[in-house]
């Protein structure tokens, strides 16, 4: 290899890094950004946390929006009020709503496979259908740690039975969004 492909190489993988950090920093403020939009309820407040999380998946790839969604975790348990209302710190990993925090990266990467199988953009119904899973998967993996702490019945009263409806809504509105802005997520995501 010569001396100017080399050089281009090394421009080409900086660039490419500089556009993913860039990807990061903007997934971690649209989080805090719905993570801020909230109907307050107890134990479990209604938030925009599951569209901006899927449409960080759909928009990033699995890899990258995992990452993402991991390097806004790690914003707020290093203190940052970035979780629902402006929370931060280490308690929020050890209440009610620990489960659907750690659920966020696990649907981000969830989506974000999907999407690179072409589950986005203009083939709405199955952007649909993988907003949707995502949305369940994280009522299933919330639902599942609430059941820890206050027992079964009661977390499928207060942690999931009351967004089921929200999650079909916000899966709509997340289709409609990938629908506009994505142009489909190639297999390596971005
Ligand atoms: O502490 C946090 O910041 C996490 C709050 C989690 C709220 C969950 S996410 C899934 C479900 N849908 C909502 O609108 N709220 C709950």
């Amino acid at each position: 290899m010569d001396h100017s492909t080399a050089r281009s190489l090394s421009e080409l993988t900086r660039s490419a890094t500089l556009r993913r950090l860039a990807a990061i920093v903007a997934g971690t403020v649209l989080l805090t950004i719905a993570s801020r939009i909230v109907v307050p309820m107890v134990p479990v407040p209604i938030t925009l946390q599951t569209l901006a999380v899927t449409l960080i998946g759909a928009l990033y790839g699995w890899r990258l929006g995992a990452v993402t969604v991991i390097a806004w975790l790690a914003q707020g348990a290093a203190g940052l009020p970035v979780f629902q209302s402006g929370t931060g710190g280490i308690a929020p990993f050890l209440g009610p709503t620990a489960g659907y925090l750690l659920a966020f990266p696990i649907v981000a990467a969830f989506t974000g496979w999907l999407a690179q199988r072409g589950w986005t953009g203009q083939r709405t119904g199955l952007a649909f259908a993988a907003m949707l899973a995502g949305n369940l998967l994280c009522l299933a993996i919330g639902g599942a740690w609430l059941a820890v702490m206050i027992g079964a019945k009661q977390a499928f009263l207060h942690g999931v039975a009351p967004f089921i409806i929200g999650g079909v809504l916000k899966s709509a509105v997340g289709a409609g969004i990938l629908r506009l802005v994505a142009r489909p997520v190639s297999r390596e995501g971005l």
